[in-house]
């Protein structure tokens, strides 16, 4: 599937999370721009319906094959729908609509896989919805590298980026307690993140040698082993194996003085410890344009940088910026890797 503005499959997320009043909301910002990606969803038609009634968002929604979903785009949302009701409410999840979050997201990397659509994009899940109806993994970035090897029978490594125009980070650890983030920063794992960093950012970014830093894990990056010892023993040895392999790696820097414009303008993408000292700052300077992207896997794959909010699910209040923001770079990654 290589149309001029490329064909998206994008799952539908927790139906009582913002994911359809957003893809409602893309689909009306994206339908007659002829420059950008279309796209169809895995979904319950009837839910999208109503999201839209509710919200007097004049969408129209119409069930269709993946394969009528480009020339339908124009003049509908194309569903590829999910059977059965949605149980939850808005801003009120329930496990029962966990297996179809689930399937949704399957159905959407077969689809990928099979050539039927260019590239995935996931709306927001909750993690703890679908971990109490027996979800094993911490979230998409995990499950994705399952999928990989159950479609494409290629074991993948997943790291997690996120991406925008002005900051670009990578957390080493992902979803895991804080306390446990010092045992699981080891140099085979920067070593290897570095290595899929440096691979994709060629690949699928198009630079030629990307600049990656590292931060440190303690404060002042261990104030040379006064505040900690991870810098020395760890992150600086992974640097040097990185920088021996041809990759231009430094570090490790201070977390505190990483992110501000001008040492900004020093790198291409800042790989951090830990899940916050990576996703505060760029979900601070930009929230609603930053784009969470899987790199390391054999699909692209992008999703917003936010959650379910369900705080204001039942609110017709969602922004569909960072949605569309990756449902855009999705196709550009897309036909960078093709
Ligand atoms: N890609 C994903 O699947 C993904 C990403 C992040 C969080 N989550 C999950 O989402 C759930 C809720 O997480 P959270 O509350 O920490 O973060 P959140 O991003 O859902 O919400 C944080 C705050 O930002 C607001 N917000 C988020 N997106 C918005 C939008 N598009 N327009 C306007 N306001 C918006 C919310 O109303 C809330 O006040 C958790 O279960 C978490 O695991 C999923
Ligand atoms: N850590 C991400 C964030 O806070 O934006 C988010 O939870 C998404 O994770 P997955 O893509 O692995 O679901």
């Amino acid at each position: 599937m290589s149309a001029p503005r490329g064909l998206v499959a994008l799952t539908r997320g927790d139906p009582s999370g913002i994911g359809p009043e957003l893809a409602l909301k893309a689909w009306a910002a994206l339908h007659a721009d002829a420059t950008a990606p279309a796209f169809f969803i895995i979904a319950e038609a009837d839910h999208l319906a109503d999201v839209a009634r509710r919200f007097g968002l004049n969408v129209p929604v119409e069930v269709a094959d993946p394969a009528e979903a480009l020339a339908l785009f124009p003049r509908a949302l194309p569903v590829i729908g999910l059977r059965g009701k949605v149980a939850g409410a808005l801003g009120a999840p329930d496990t029962a609509d966990a297996a179809a979050t689930v399937a949704s997201i399957e159905m959407a990397v077969e689809l990928v896989h099979s050539g039927a659509a260019d590239a995935l994009v996931t709306n927001p899940i909750a993690k703890e919805v679908l971990q109490r109806a027996g979800f094993a993994h911490p979230g998409h970035t995990e499950f994705l590298g399952e999928l990989a090897a159950r479609f494409y029978g290629q074991k993948a490594r997943p790291v997690m980026l996120l991406w925008s125009p002005t900051l670009a980070v990578v957390p080493a650890t992902i979803h895991v307690p804080l306390a446990q983030v010092p045992r699981l920063i080891t140099r085979e794992l920067l070593i290897a993140t570095g290595e899929i960093v440096n691979a994709d950012f060629k690949r699928r970014f198009g630079l030629a040698a990307p600049r990656i830093v590292f931060s440190g894990l303690n404060p002042h990056a261990g104030e040379a082993g006064h505040m900690g010892r991870e810098e020395i023993e760890i992150i600086a040895p992974a640097v040097a194996a990185l920088r021996e392999a041809g990759i231009d790696a430094r570090g490790p820097y201070p977390a505190d003085t990483l992110f501000h414009a001008s040492a900004r303008e020093k790198y291409d993408v800042a790989i951090c410890m830990y899940h916050d000292q990576a996703l505060i700052p760029i979900k601070t300077l930009a929230f609603d344009s930053a784009v969470n992207v899987t790199l390391g896997l054999p699909f692209v794959r992008t999703s917003p940088d936010h959650g379910t909010a369900f705080d204001i699910a039942a609110a017709g209040t969602a922004d569909p910026a960072s949605l569309i923001a990756a449902l855009r770079l999705s196709a550009k990654l897309a036909k960078a890797q093709a």
